[in-house]
């Protein structure tokens, strides 16, 4: 069966996004796999199917680039790129993600996503772990640039600490004027991706123990994103992720 995709990417974070509202996508976590494949596939961090929903202007069902399912901040900018463009979501729109309904706006590529409020915030002996929809453990360090972050990340990815279902793990460098510049290891890609949504935003919330201040500016290896948030007792609300979503190519694949 040949179905067109549209290849995206928010801060080089980059998906495959399919319309999926006549649910043709077969079920079978390989196809995924090999289309998301950097050398067998189109290649891509993960792929995005955009569903019809009864009560929001659509779902989106995330998988990493493994087949597994999370919440993604930058595939959900994406998302909101995507089914504006198919007539299926406004300037101000309402979606379905993993994690449960999110509202989210556009204008022009700039898409801001709300994220659920944080109520608890653990700080451990080597960094913090916050859950922004997806699980982040976060180290702050200097020289991040030159971090071994794939062997670093990967360890505790994979440590006991984390088991059965891991984490995603970020380094973070304390920049001036109220600024961070993060690198994530993101499990389900297993390895580095130029940027991770749910990943900077937990890193804001984290810079924000250390005195920053939302909103928070977020350098990536991808680009630059915005994090602004309301301090509560023991957590955060009112989280939004801004952004660019871009749309890069579309295609005909054989499925
Ligand atoms: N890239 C994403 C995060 C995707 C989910 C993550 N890899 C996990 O499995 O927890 C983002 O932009 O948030």
């Amino acid at each position: 069966m040949e179905i067109r995709f549209h290849k995206y990417q928010g801060t080089g974070n980059d998906f495959i996004l399919i319309d999926d509202r006549e649910l043709q996508f077969p079920d079978d976590l390989t196809v995924i796999e090999t289309l998301c494949h950097r050398r067998f596939g189109i290649g891509a961090d993960g792929l995005i199917l955009i569903r019809n929903h009864p009560e929001y202007d659509f779902e989106m069902v995330y998988y990493n680039s493994d087949g597994s399912q999370s919440m993604c901040g930058n595939g959900s900018r994406c998302a909101v790129h995507f089914a504006k463009s198919l007539g299926m979501a406004t300037n101000r729109t309402t979606f379905m993600s993993t994690d449960g309904p999110h509202e989210a706006t556009i204008k022009e590529d700039i898409v801001s996503v709300q994220l659920y409020d944080v109520d608890s915030v653990e700080e451990l002996t080597d960094g913090v772990f916050i859950n922004t929809g997806s699980p982040h453990h976060i180290a702050f360090l200097e020289d991040v640039k030159n971090f071994p972050v794939v062997p670093e990340g990967k360890a505790i990815r994979f440590s006991e600490a984390y088991a059965p279902k891991g984490t995603n793990v970020n380094f973070v460098e304390l920049e001036d004027g109220n600024a961070i510049f993060v690198r994530t290891y993101e499990r389900g890609v297993e390895g580095e991706t130029l940027s991770c949504g749910t990943g900077v935003t937990a890193c804001s919330l984290a810079a924000s123990l250390k005195g920053y201040k939302s909103p928070v500016i977020v350098h990536t290896l991808g680009g630059t994103l915005e994090v602004s948030f309301a301090v509560k007792e023991g957590g955060f609300s009112d989280i939004f992720l801004k952004g660019p979503a871009t749309p890069v190519y579309s295609g005909l694949i054989d499925v």
